[in-house]
């Protein structure tokens, strides 16, 4: 099950791409237009396959039916599923809507759908922890964990992008020694949103450039620390070890520091990003969930899954590849993006 959970897609191709999408972004300037494209407008852009997958079947079969009956329900019910909401959440979604519309003595069909409106926003605002990042007061330290291919290495990237324009001092650490081009792609990241970074050669232990990026970010008074972790564990207890190596440093070294720990899923894997998920919030306090790539997937329906299951916040969502493409999660637009015409 681990080497499901954990395989990994070819590395060299991944790189390629990674790279070749990075030079071509440092060759084009990014479009005025685009960075003036509303932040509602580019989230509803990026969750175009999901709404096509959720709301406009929602639509379709609202549209079919005169009365509120179970068939209704079941139809709404493999919707859901398909948009990998998952199973739990979806039996909870339709069991919800169904009291909802015998304690309101609703009737017309129509209003079944500001019904699951309402219900989404439920589950998305039940993990009653503050969603915005923990990087205040700082210093702050944001440890990335997550698997290979996720989306890391971009991630990491934006987030440092965003930091640093909202004016805060950002420093990189590139713990995932693993592979040297990791280190490469992570350094081409960091030229490209302006920060500095601490890196190693391939194959230095992780947990030494970890300590490194901590004493690097005191003595040039940071704000932020972010660090990269290795995502090429292949068992559960590997994990734990390397994690918590890492953690024990960040303990010792960084005591005042506020903490983050985001894991970061690929929403294009569905139910198997939840699976992920659990597996590392076993192995570590995971803070917050970083969900990536939901622009290129029908699968939305997993940020539901995510939350309503593990009961960790997702944060911060991935609309796209570029550099401002990582907005912070907000359960009303979501919806709203989701259900918009
Ligand atoms: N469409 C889209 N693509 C994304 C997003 N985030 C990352 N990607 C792409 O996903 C691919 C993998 O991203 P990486 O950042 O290299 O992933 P990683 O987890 O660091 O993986 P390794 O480099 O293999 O360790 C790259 O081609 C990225 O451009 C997103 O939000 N949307």
């Amino acid at each position: 099950m681990f080497k499901k959970l954990f395989g990994k897609k070819n590395n060299s191709e991944n790189n390629n791409q990674q790279t070749q999408q990075i030079e071509k972004e440092n060759n084009t300037t990014e479009s005025e237009e685009n960075k003036k494209e509303g932040f509602f407008s580019r989230l509803k852009k990026g969750l175009s396959k999901t709404r096509k997958g959720i709301t406009e079947k929602v639509d379709v079969i609202l549209k079919s039916y005169k009365k509120i009956d179970e068939e209704l329900f079941e139809e709404l019910e493999e919707v859901l599923i398909t948009a990998d909401v998952g199973v739990n959440t979806t039996m909870r979604i339709i069991e919800d809507v169904k009291d909802k519309v015998k304690e309101r003595k609703i009737t017309e069909v129509e209003e079944i759908r500001e019904l699951l409106k309402e219900e989404l926003k439920e589950i998305l605002t039940e993990v009653d922890e503050n969603i915005s990042l923990n990087i205040e007061p700082s210093p702050a330290i944001v440890l990335v964990v997550g698997v290979n291919g996720v989306g890391k290495t971009t991630t990491i990237g934006k987030l440092a992008y965003r930091l640093k324009n909202e004016g805060k001092k950002v420093l990189i650490a590139a713990g995932d020694t693993f592979r040297a081009a990791a280190i490469e792609q992570l350094t081409e990241w960091s030229n490209r949103a302006g920060v500095d970074i601490i890196a190693h050669q391939e194959g230095a232990d992780p947990a030494a450039v970890i300590y490194d990026g901590i004493q690097a970010a005191k003595a040039r008074k940071s704000d932020v620390l972010i660090c990269d972790t290795a995502g090429r564990l292949h068992n559960k207890k590997n994990l734990m070890n390397e994690l918590n190596k890492i953690f024990r440093i960040v303990e010792r070294e960084y005591p005042e520091a506020t903490k983050e720990v985001l894991l970061v899923v690929d929403a294009t894997t569905g139910q198997n990003a939840v699976l992920q998920a659990k597996t590392f919030k076993e192995a570590c306090d995971i803070s917050g969930i970083v969900l990536t790539k939901l622009d290129g997937t029908a699968k939305g329906g997993v940020v539901l899954a995510v939350q309503s299951e593990l009961k960790v916040p997702v944060k911060l969502v991935g609309v796209g590849e570029k550099i401002y493409d990582l907005q912070d999660f907000d359960p009303d637009n979501f919806v709203e993006a989701i259900f918009s015409e």
